[in-house]
C-alpha cells in the first residue's frame, strides 16, 4: 500500500522556514510555505530560489509558496512556524481561524517572548490550547541545511505523537531527528545559546586563543544549564544537540548571525552598524537583556550574560567582557557534581591567606 503523503505547512519564509519547507518535500511531502513577500512567493514558485535569504541554494520545485494564510493552512497536518520571537504571536492569532486540535503545530524560532519571557512553544499553547505542540531546536544553521549537509536536529514535545510524526515528516538522508520530552529545556538551549554565541564573535575578532574560546563556551554551557534548572528544565538535555551541539556550531561558524553581530562589535561597529550591516534576525539581541532581567530576579549567578549585556547596552568595551570572566568567583567546575555554594563556603572558611 502507498504511503500517504503528509500535508505540511511552514509559516516564515526566512532562511529556517525555506530549508525546512525544502527538507519535507525532499521526503515526499505536500508543502505550502507561507510568507508576506509577493515577489518572494513568485521567485520560489517560478524559480525554486529564495533570493533574499538563501540566494544560493536550490530548492525542491514540490514546495508551494503562497501569501494566503488559509490556503497554506487549511488540511495541514503538520504546522512548522518559523518566525522570528517579536513577530512570532501576531502570526499565530492570523493563523489561528485555520488552526485546529488535530493539526501538529512546532516552534522552530530561538527567541524568547519580550514583556511575558514566554518560548514561542507557551505562547503556541496559550494561543491555541492544542495538545500536539512541539519545538525543533539543534545545530541546524538554514544554509547548510539547504546544501544538504550531513545535519541533526531534536523535536522536543511532551505529546509522543508530536514526536513521532516530525521525525516521520523530517527524517531524511540528510536530515535526522532526534526525540526529547523536555520541551522547555530544548527550547531554553536554543534561546539562550544566541548570547554566547555573539560573545563568542567577538572573542574570534579580538584575536582570543582556542584555549579561551574553549573556556568561553564550556562556561557559557555551565550558565545557560544553571538558568534552565531554575526554570525547570532537566540539565541534561544541556549534554544534548540542541544544548552543547548548538552552542558548538553557533559560537564557531561565521554562518551564525548572532556569532556575525559580535564578530562586528568585537572589530569596533556599534551594535546598531552590527544589525544594519546583518540585515537579519540576530535574536541573541533581545535574549540577553530579557535573560539577565530574568536571572536578577530567580537570583542566578551568569556572570557572562551580564557581561554582555553591558557590552551591549551599557558602552563598556568588548575587552572588558573577558576580565569578567577571568576575574569573577573561584566557582566549581560542574556544579552538578560540586556545587558552587560548597566551593564559596570553603573559601569563607579558608579566608586570609592570599587575600
Ligand atoms: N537561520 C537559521 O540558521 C536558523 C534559524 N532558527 C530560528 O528560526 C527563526 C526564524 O529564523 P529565520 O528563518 O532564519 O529568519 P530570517 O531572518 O531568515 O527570516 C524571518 C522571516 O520571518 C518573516 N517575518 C518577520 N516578521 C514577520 C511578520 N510580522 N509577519 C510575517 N512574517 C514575518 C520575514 O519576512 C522572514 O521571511 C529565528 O528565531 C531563528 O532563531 C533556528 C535554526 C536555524
Ligand atoms: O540557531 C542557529 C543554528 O542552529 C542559527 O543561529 P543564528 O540565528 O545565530 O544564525
Amino acid at each position: 500500500m502507498a504511503e500517504q503523503q503528509i500535508k505540511v505547512a511552514v509559516l516564515g519564509g526566512g532562511s529556517f522556514g525555506t530549508a525546512l519547507a525544502s527538507i519535507a518535500a525532499d521526503n515526499g511531502a505536500h508543502v505550502r510555505q507561507w510568507m508576506r513577500d509577493e515577489a518572494l512567493v513568485a521567485q520560489i514558485n517560478q524559480e525554486h530560489r529564495n533570493g533574499r535569504y538563501l540566494p544560493h541554494y536550490a530548492i525542491n520545485p514540490a514546495v508551494q509558496a503562497t501569501t494566503d494564510l488559509r490556503s497554506a493552512l487549511e488540511n495541514a497536518e503538520l504546522v512548522l512556524i518559523a518566525i522570528p520571537s517579536k513577530a512570532f504571536r501576531s502570526v499565530v492569532q492570523a493563523a489561528k481561524p485555520w488552526l485546529t486540535a488535530q493539526q501538529i503545530l512546532v516552534s522552530t524560532t530561538k527567541g524568547i517572548e519580550q514583556d511575558s519571557f514566554l518560548l514561542m512553544s507557551q505562547v503556541l499553547t496559550e494561543e491555541t490550547g492544542f495538545p500536539h505542540i512541539g519545538v525543533i531546536a539543534g545545530p541546524n544553521l538554514a544554509s547548510e541545511i539547504a546544501d544538504k549537509q550531513l545535519t541533526a536536529t531534536v523535536i522536543a514535545s511532551a505529546d509522543a505523537l508530536t514526536r513521532t510524526r516530525v521525525q516521520q515528516a523530517l527524517g531524511c538522508r540528510y536530515f535526522r531527528v532526534y526525540a526529547s520530552d523536555d520541551r522547555h529545556g530544548v527550547e531554553l538551549g536554543g534561546a539562550l545559546k544566541n548570547i554566547y554565541a555573539i560573545a563568542a564573535g567577538m572573542a574570534a575578532a579580538l584575536g582570543m586563543g582556542e584555549n579561551t574560546r574553549s573556556m568561553l563556551m564550556t562556561r557559557a554551557l555551565a550558565e545557560m544549564s544553571r538558568f534552565a534548572v531554575a526554570e525547570g528544565a532537566n540539565p541534561m538535555t544541556f549534554l544534548g544537540l540542541a544544548g552543547v551541539g548548538d552552542l558548538i556550531v553557533t559560537c564557531s561558524s561565521n554562518l551564525s548571525r548572532n556569532y556575525r553581530v559580535g564578530y562586528a562589535m568585537g572589530e569596533g561597529r556599534s551594535l546598531e552598524e552590527a544589525i544594519a550591516a546583518l540585515g537579519q534576525v540576530a535574536e541573541g539581541v533581545n535574549t540577553v537583556k530579557l535573560v539577565c532581567a530574568k536571572a536578577k530576579e530567580l537570583d542566578v549567578y551568569m556572570p557572562l550574560a551580564e557581561g554582555l549585556y553591558h557590552v551591549l547596552f551599557d558602552g563598556v568595551p568588548a575587552q572588558d567582557m573577558a576580565r569578567t570572566l577571568m576575574m569573577g568567583e573561584q566557582s566549581s567546575d560542574v556544579e552538578f557534581i560540586l556545587p558552587r555554594e560548597a566551593v564559596q563556603q570553603a573559601h569563607l572558611d579558608n579566608r586570609g591567606w592570599h587575600e
